[in-house]
């Protein structure tokens, strides 16, 4: 098997992780190695936002707010603070029968904690756990928001869709996000790949954020009792039970998130028909008919041999059979389609 199932990886990363793990055991002072991140108080970190004033506020996700925060040290961060009454269109779905919700700050914590990337959203910082207060989570601040706004805002405010030198750029950076993810040790699957969790900064680089469903390859209980879950329309059809999750359900989500960059249009829309991004474009590469997927707001990719292989790229990562779809991801074929 060329790809990482999450099941097969799990019994020998887990013996490598408690090696990992015992080391620091053996340190008079029982203190965990490197303290890299910062622990503020639930204070701090209403100073920083102006009191979770809703002038700070960036935007909502499934699992709560996100708002702009400034340091004492004058650095900009962003401050993820879970509610429960919170609300969205855009709201993660399980999609086995089990509806609670885990604490997903908790699960962003010990995933980012293990974890640092120029392509990821990292963490800085985090409260203690606290029974009377929800957990706050500290991360890079992302000004120029997430890629799904960068693709499908109309608005007269913000600036026109990314030409083909962009979405390529991004394309790339998201895809080298998840390589990272799928090569670290143990192996960790996002499984809540999407044009929302792909953020920009000011340099206009893309970055992977959204940790709250990621799922290390380690944890065999954890593992087997998590059910599936992640966003409509990027979601693998293979993906049905916790021991179906691999490498391939994140590369899977990738091929949607990569034909959106392609085409302009959301992985769902119910303006068009059909309304599934899969429905619409994998029969129109099958046709052959490339440049009738591209985003007809920009000038497409140049050389015709170029637009299909990006399509094709696409095509591959949405394939059915999960074991046809490209393995130690889609960084290689796209670089192929940069120097072709
Ligand atoms: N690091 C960041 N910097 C700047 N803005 C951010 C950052 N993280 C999130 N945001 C903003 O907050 C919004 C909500 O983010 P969040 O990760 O909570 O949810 P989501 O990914 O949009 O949805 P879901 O939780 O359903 O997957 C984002 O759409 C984005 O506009």
């Amino acid at each position: 098997m060329g790809y990482l199932s999450c099941k097969a990886e799990s019994s020998i990363s887990t013996a490598d992780h408690h090696h990992h793990r015992r080391r620091p055991e053996k340190e008079p002072t029982e203190k965990k190695p490197t303290k890299k991140f910062q622990e503020f108080s639930y204070k701090d970190l209403e100073s920083a936002t102006n009191n979770f004033s809703q002038t700070k506020l960036l935007g909502r996700g499934s699992h709560g707010l996100v708002y702009k925060g400034v340091l004492p040290s004058g650095r900009h961060v962003a401050v993820k603070k879970p509610s429960r009454t919170t609300t969205t269109a855009a709201a993660r779905t399980p999609i086995s029968g089990d509806h609670s919700n885990p604490n997903e700050v908790d699960n962003e914590i010990e995933i980012l904690s293990n974890l640092h990337s120029p392509r990821l959203v990292n963490l800085i910082g985090f409260t203690k756990s606290d029974h009377h207060k929800d957990r706050l989570l500290v991360v890079e601040f992302m000004s120029n928001g997430t890629l799904y706004d960068v693709l499908h805002s109309n608005s007269n405010s913000r600036p026109p869709p990314p030409n083909w030198g962009r979405r390529i750029k991004l394309a790339l950076q998201t895809a080298k996000a998840i390589e990272t993810l799928h090569s670290s040790n143990p192996p960790v699957i996002h499984r809540d790949i999407k044009s929302a969790n792909v953020l920009i900064d000011s340099n206009f680089d893309a970055k992977l954020g959204d940790f709250g469903l990621a799922l290390r390859c380690v944890d065999d209980h954890k593992l087997r009792s998590t059910p599936p879950a992640g966003t409509m329309g990027y979601l693998d059809p293979c993906y049905l039970t916790p021991d179906n999750l691999s490498t391939k359900t994140d590369v899977f989500s990738f091929g949607i998130l990569l034909l959106e960059i392609i085409s302009g249009r959301k992985a769902i829309d119910v303006f068009y028909s059909p309304p599934s991004m899969l429905d619409w474009a994998i029969p129109l590469i099958r046709r052959g008919k490339f440049l009738s997927i591209y985003d007809p707001r920009v000038v497409p990719p140049k050389d015709g041999s170029v637009r299909k292989m990006l399509a094709v790229v696409a095509a591959k990562c949405v394939r059915t059979s999960r074991e046809r779809r490209p393995v130690g991801l889609v960084m290689g074929i796209l670089g192929e389609c940069i120097r072709n």
